[in-house]
């Protein structure tokens, strides 16, 4: 496609041709043939009606904090960091309408000044709040469900320019696809959510035994507190236990200690290092590192603080690494975390699991998390991997990658790991580092909920502008669709291949193919009908004109800013 673009002169077009794109772990890299960074909502119309009209595959990235490759791109690249935003506060009603781009930690910032707060985090704060609502990001709360669960409505701006908005009453089904949209239904620019007043959490941190762990589950381990959240030590057979609970205490930072901040990072990031090329050190890395800084024997150092919740909540999530985190019912706990321990530690009568552990060593901590989501009287997103009638636990199998390089013991632990969340029925979180199931095995998991999201996405995107290889890879998109060729935008993976920079370590390069990207005058026409949308903006109007022929042509240099 010749690069001549059709645009408003009056519409800004914010877009550059060298952005090298990766995750925040580097563990994908991509060269997007244009990195455009729109400013406001005709900017982004008249990005996706130049798309449509070029032929080209968006892809909105946040700040990049999901680990797989689902934000790689050789197409267009749509990031929303200045259109952040914050449009309406509620103090009262805690009622809060934010641009999409906003990342959560300016999000709390900005609360803060209103004493209004998130009620939920995951580990971290430095998401866009698109991007955390669009792959089901959680935190660790039986009293909460997905991160997304505050959400009131939605603005997208879809394949075909149109800005939409959506709730629980307002276009129903695009709101519980968007809830989970992977990116794939248009471009969410607008969020309303419910904020809870500030609270302050005392958290407290200790090593239990993993047999203490176990005979507490059901026995207030996940209900004393409102948040917990354990780091499982396999070789160890211990855990570090973290809870908090609301609070009306004066603020107490947490205690330092020589070790723990600095130098521990260094030793561990090191010791890790070391381990790539001796894996059997690993269960003494286990016992040394966390016995230096969580104490060696169970019970014997006992942390506490007071914080307010948006930074008592977060945590060092240290250095690069692989993540395949899967959701499963909080009562298969045990017999999940019995049979891996069993594995990893060679007993494969317990474990029941087909492979090999011979000569197998692996990263620490696992995480167990919960969260409960049958509490949300709202629509569920169509994919929530959540339990629908109870609390849910996940299991994240953490692998670092020290100094960017992968570890050696990944293939065949995840293989294990993922067969036997697979034997156990849980499913993958969206964001992470599975491997693939295939598209029949992730839409039998879904059943109906998937046919509905296809559905959706189906009508609001019907050439593909959307989705990429990931999207392929994993979603059974062919059910509605009879095949690729009705998704003629669709960006198909080319090659994988490494790096030519230095400091990049084991990242890989995705490189997506230019299939579908010629002119069409005959663009798929969408079906959908929205009772409630918008009516055409001043931009979509321009469009019209241009299309008639009354339009400039611009070349886009490397910086088309106007
Ligand atoms: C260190 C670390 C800690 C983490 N902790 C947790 C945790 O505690 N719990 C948890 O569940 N997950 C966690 N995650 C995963 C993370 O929350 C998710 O990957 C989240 O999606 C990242 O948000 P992002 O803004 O970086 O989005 P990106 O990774 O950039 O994008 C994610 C998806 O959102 C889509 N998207 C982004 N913006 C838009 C938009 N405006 N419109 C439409 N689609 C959009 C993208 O296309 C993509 O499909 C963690 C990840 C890391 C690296
Ligand atoms: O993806 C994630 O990374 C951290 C663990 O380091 C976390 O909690 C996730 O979830």
């Amino acid at each position: 496609m010749d690069p001549f673009l059709l645009k408003d002169p009056a519409v800004p077009f914010r877009s550059s041709t060298d952005h090298l794109h990766h995750t925040w772990a580097k563990t994908f890299f991509s060269r997007p043939e244009l990195y455009i960074r729109p400013q406001t909502i005709p900017e982004i119309q008249q990005l996706v009606t130049l798309a449509r009209r070029c032929r080209r595959r968006i892809v909105t990235v946040g700040s990049g904090h999901s680990p797989s490759d689902l934000t790689c791109t050789s197409s267009w690249l749509v990031n929303l960091d200045d259109f952040n935003r914050i449009l309406n506060v509620d103090s009262e009603t805690g009622l809060v309408t934010v641009e999409a781009g906003i990342r959560l930690s300016e999000l709390g910032t900005q609360l803060e000044k209103h004493g209004l707060t998130l009620a939920n985090l995951g580990s971290i704060d430095s998401q866009s709040i698109a991007g955390v609502i669009a792959t089901g990001t959680h935190g660790s709360s039986l009293h909460h469900g997905l991160l997304s669960e505050c959400i009131e409505s939605l603005g997208l701006v879809l394949a075909n320019g149109q800005l939409v908005r959506c709730s629980p009453t307002n276009n129903p089904d695009l709101f519980r696809a968007g809830l989970v949209s992977l990116g794939a239904l248009g471009i969410v620019v607008e969020v309303t959510l419910k904020a809870t007043r500030t609270f302050n959490i005392a958290w407290r941190q200790e090593r239990y035994s993993l047999s203490r762990v176990l005979s507490e589950w059901t026995q207030g381990l996940w209900t004393d507190h409102e948040f917990v959240r354990v780091w499982w030590l396999p070789y160890e057979k211990g855990a570090i236990v973290w809870r908090a609970e609301k609070t009306d205490l004066p603020l107490r930072a947490p205690p330092r200690n020589f070790y723990g901040d600095s130098l521990g990072y260094h030793i561990y990031h090191n010791l890790l290092a070391l381990s790539s090329y001796v894996p059997r050190i690993l269960p003494w890395v286990e016992w040394f590192v966390f016995g230096m800084q969580y104490g060696f024997r169970p019970g014997s150092t006992v942390t506490e603080a007071v914080e307010p919740a948006r930074s008592g909540l977060l945590m060092n999530c240290l250095f690069s690494q692989f993540v395949n985190e899967w959701a499963l019912p909080l009562d298969k706990g045990p017999e999940a975390i019995l049979r891996l321990s069993a594995w990893l530690n060679g007993d494969l009568k317990t474990a029941q699991i087909p492979f090999s552990p011979k000569g197998l060593w692996v990263h620490c901590p696992v995480e167990v998390r919960v969260s409960d989501s049958s509490l949300n009287t709202k629509p569920r997103p169509f994919l929530d991997p959540t339990s629908r009638d109870g609390p849910t636990l996940y299991l994240n199998a953490t692998l670092y990658r020290p100094y960017l390089r992968d570890p050696p013991c990944r293939e065949r632990y995840y293989e294990a790991f993922e067969w036997l969340m697979r034997d156990m029925g849980a499913k993958p979180h969206w964001a992470k580092n599975f491997r693939t199931l295939g598209p029949s095995e992730l839409g039998n998991a879904y059943r109906e909920d998937m046919d509905s999201w296809l559905k959706v996405r189906q009508e609001v995107d019907p050439d593909g502008m959307f989705l990429g290889e990931w999207h392929r890879r994993n979603l059974p998109l062919t059910e509605a669709s009879d095949s690729d060729e009705r998704l003629p935008l669709l960006e198909r993976e080319q090659e994988r291949r490494k790096l030519n920079i230095s400091g990049v370590g084991d990242g890989i390069e995705w490189v997506g193919d230019r299939r579908g990207q010629v002119e069409s005058d005959h663009p798929t026409e969408m079906t959908y009908d929205f009772p409630e949308s918008s009516s055409p903006t001043a931009s979509e109007e321009s469009f019209d004109l241009l299309a008639k022929g009354e339009a400039s042509i611009l070349l886009p240099g490397p910086e088309m800013s106007n």
